[in-house]
């Protein structure tokens, strides 16, 4: 019998954790692996799960697929891993207990780590090889990403007419990842056509039972629960979870009553749990009526913070805009840089922009420089903000900071890597590429965090994202862009551009975009300084001509400057013609080069104005 027909009036048990099991016995490797060369410690653990009382238990197959393999060089061995876990669990099974074939999630929180198309491959060779082996039913389990148990649920649902049991597993008690309630997000499943609906791992009962309070009792599936035994702590080394049967039992019980009929356990529940809630609830029929609460409705109150200015992306879209790069110095000491920043307040720049550690060299907080720029220069400050140095819980916290201290305006990069650095060992991030980082500060304006938490307030950030048209094939760089505009980009910065050529080249190629652009442009200040940039710096080449005429500057510093200027202000005429946003890079906190060209655009503007009026 389907055990679906026994779900319909009587509560099933399905088996604790295979991998935790096997780690707290000493197995540190690959769990999935043990199918071909220590078989026999695999059957011992179905076993004890069914003498415990599972009646459903899961092929030793979590992690039993392509791109988790592949860690451990395994993937030759797919084939024989996932045909061998099956025998292994059938071997186990009395004749009432159902063989349930898992299929774990890959997508943690970092989405671009596995493109859809790799997700699917990746899932379409184990569902085949585990259908082959004629499981009893599959278990998807432990999916942070809900798009991606979306997508393989219609895969499945499309190959197989039997029982398919889909488990998500949540940051957050009642909200998945992406924001989607817990009730709405099975509910969906449901409708894609899962047989049973649940949640699984990262959590113990407490948070299941808070979640499941919130979920109605589906028409047309099955409630599941696998909860985690407790959170887990670090003890020399390993991890280590908490194990109290008899809390288990009260929790089974619990389980009943938001009338979940399939009932099992996750990470660091043992054959010992298992029991104690096949004690509690086995004889006991399902929970067919409950009384739903209503999710928690916490308001989400508009943002706090004053913004007396338009956000930038408005600004360069109506006129002419000038913005500065002055980055914090590496050394402590900010005499200069406020310096720097009054002058080019003064001067009539429309922000100050400070980067993220930029070269992936330590320098003074962008945050702090920036902060204090505001204060005493009353600059308006764009602050970069790179994926390199932070990981997810870093980042959010560092842009709720930035929104508590008013500073608005940022610019979302993946980071130059740390390898091209001074401390070229030192670890880069990347939890988030940039393109998730634009649409987590977006999220972060809807009032919800990257778990879809809510916040309590909205924040208002602008968001800035790089452009680098230093590519051998822009157009694949303006598909970037189109990309970064769909993940919520309200304007992007380019990288220097040194010919007046590639400024033209880069206009024809992204007039067509919805968001401004501003053209990056820097002095150089000397034939070594530009012949670093061209030799040295990822992505940025100097024109020919330009390094000539810098290097017949030779060692004389006022010629070199003023030669660095002239580039400079030639390649502002042209970028003045085709873009409203120009955005310059002071050298060596050079600012005085950096106000003088300011005031050239200003004083360009001017005359253009003029020459407008005067032909009226
Ligand atoms: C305006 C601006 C400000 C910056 N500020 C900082 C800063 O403060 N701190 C810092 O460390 N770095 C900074 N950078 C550097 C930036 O982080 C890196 O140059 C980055 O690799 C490019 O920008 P992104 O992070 O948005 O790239 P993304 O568009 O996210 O690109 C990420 C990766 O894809 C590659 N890539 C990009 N375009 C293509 C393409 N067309 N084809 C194939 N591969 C491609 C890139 O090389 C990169 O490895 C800044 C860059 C710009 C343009
Ligand atoms: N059910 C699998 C196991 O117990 C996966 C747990 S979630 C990481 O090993
Ligand atoms: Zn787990």
């Amino acid at each position: 019998m389907s055990f679906l027909k026994e779900l319909q009036n009587s509560i099933l048990i399905a088996d604790g954790a295979m991998g935790t099991l096997l780690y707290s016995h000493g197995v540190d490797r690959c769990f999935e692996e043990l199918n071909l060369s220590k078989p026999e410690d695999v059957l011992h653990v179905h076993q004890s799960y069914i003498q415990a009382g599972a009646d459903i238990i899961q092929t030793n197959t979590y992690g039993a697929n392509f791109i988790k393999l592949s860690r451990y060089g395994l993937e030759d061995e797919i084939r024989q891993i996932n045909k061998r876990a099956v025998e292994i669990a059938k071997q186990a099974a009395t004749p009432s207990t159902h063989v349930v074939g898992t299929i774990g999630g890959v997508r943690a929180f970092k989405k671009s780590a596995h493109s859809l198309d790799e997700v699917k491959r990746n899932f379409r060779e184990q569902l085949f090889l585990l259908l082959s082996e004629d499981v009893d039913g599959l278990l998807l389990e432990t999916y942070y990403d809900f798009e991606e148990l979306k997508t393989v649920l219609q895969i499945a649902r499309k190959e197989t007419n039997k029982p398919i049991i889909t488990n998500v597993s949540l940051h957050d008690a009642g909200v998945l990842q992406d924001g989607t309630s817990l009730q709405d997000g099975l509910s969906q499943l449901e409708e894609l056509g899962a047989n049973v609906v649940g949640l699984n791992c990262r959590l113990g009962p407490y948070h299941m039972i808070q979640s499941l309070e919130e979920v109605s009792i589906p028409k047309h599936a099955f409630l599941s629960v696998y909860p985690n035994s407790s959170l887990p702590t670090f003890e020399e080394g390993r991890l280590v979870y908490g194990s109290d049967e008899r809390y288990f039992e009260e929790s089974a019980l619990k389980f009943r009553e938001q009338g979940v009929r399939l009932i099992g356990g996750c990470c660091g529940t043992t054959p010992e749990h298992i029991r104690a809630m096949a004690n509690a609830v086995s004889h006991l029929k399902p929970v067919t009526e409950k009384k739903v609460k209503l999710p928690k409705m916490e308001v989400i109150t508009t943002s706090n913070n004053p913004t007396p200015e338009p956000p930038l992306q408005d600004i360069v879209k109506e006129r002419r805009s000038v913005i500065v790069e002055l980055d914090p110095p590496k050394k402590l000491g900010l005499n200069t840089f406020l310096e720097g920043a009054l002058a080019l307040q003064q001067a009539g720049i429309d922000a100050l922009t400070l980067a993220d550690n930029s070269l992936a060299t330590p320098r003074v907080s962008n945050v702090a420089a920036g902060l204090l720029a505001k204060e005493k220069a009353n600059s308006r400050t764009l602050i970069h903000l790179t994926c390199r140095d932070r990981n997810l819980i870093g980042l959010q916290s560092h842009l709720m900071g930035l929104h508590t201290l008013g500073l608005s305006d940022v610019l979302a990069v993946t980071g130059d890597p740390s390898k091209i650095g001074d401390f070229p060992g030192a670890t880069s991030v990347y939890d988030l590429s940039s393109f998730d980082l634009i649409s987590l500060i977006k999220q972060f304006n809807e009032g919800l965090s990257y778990s879809g938490k809510p916040l309590g307030e909205k924040t208002n950030f602008s968001v800035a994202a790089a452009f680098n048209p230093n590519v051998r094939h822009l157009d694949k760089a303006v598909v970037r862009l189109e990309k970064k505009i769909h993940c919520g980009a309200d304007y992007f910065i380019s990288q220097p551009l040194y010919s007046t050529q590639q400024i033209e080249d880069v206009y024809l190629a992204t007039k067509q975009l919805k968001a401004p652009i501003y053209i990056r442009i820097m002095p150089l200040t000397s034939t070594r300084n530009a012949e670093f940039i061209h030799n040295e710096i990822p992505g940025i080449k100097l024109s020919d001509s330009i390094r000539e005429k810098m290097a017949l500057a030779g060692n004389d510093k006022e010629k070199a400057r003023q030669e660095g200027l002239a580039i400079a202000r030639s390649l502002i005429d042209t970028a003045f013609e085709l873009f409203n946003g120009i955005y310059l890079i002071t050298p060596f906190l050079q600012y005085d080069l950096t106000v003088e060209l300011t005031h050239y655009i200003h004083q360009k503007e001017k005359q253009r104005t003029e020459r407008k009026i005067f032909h009226v």
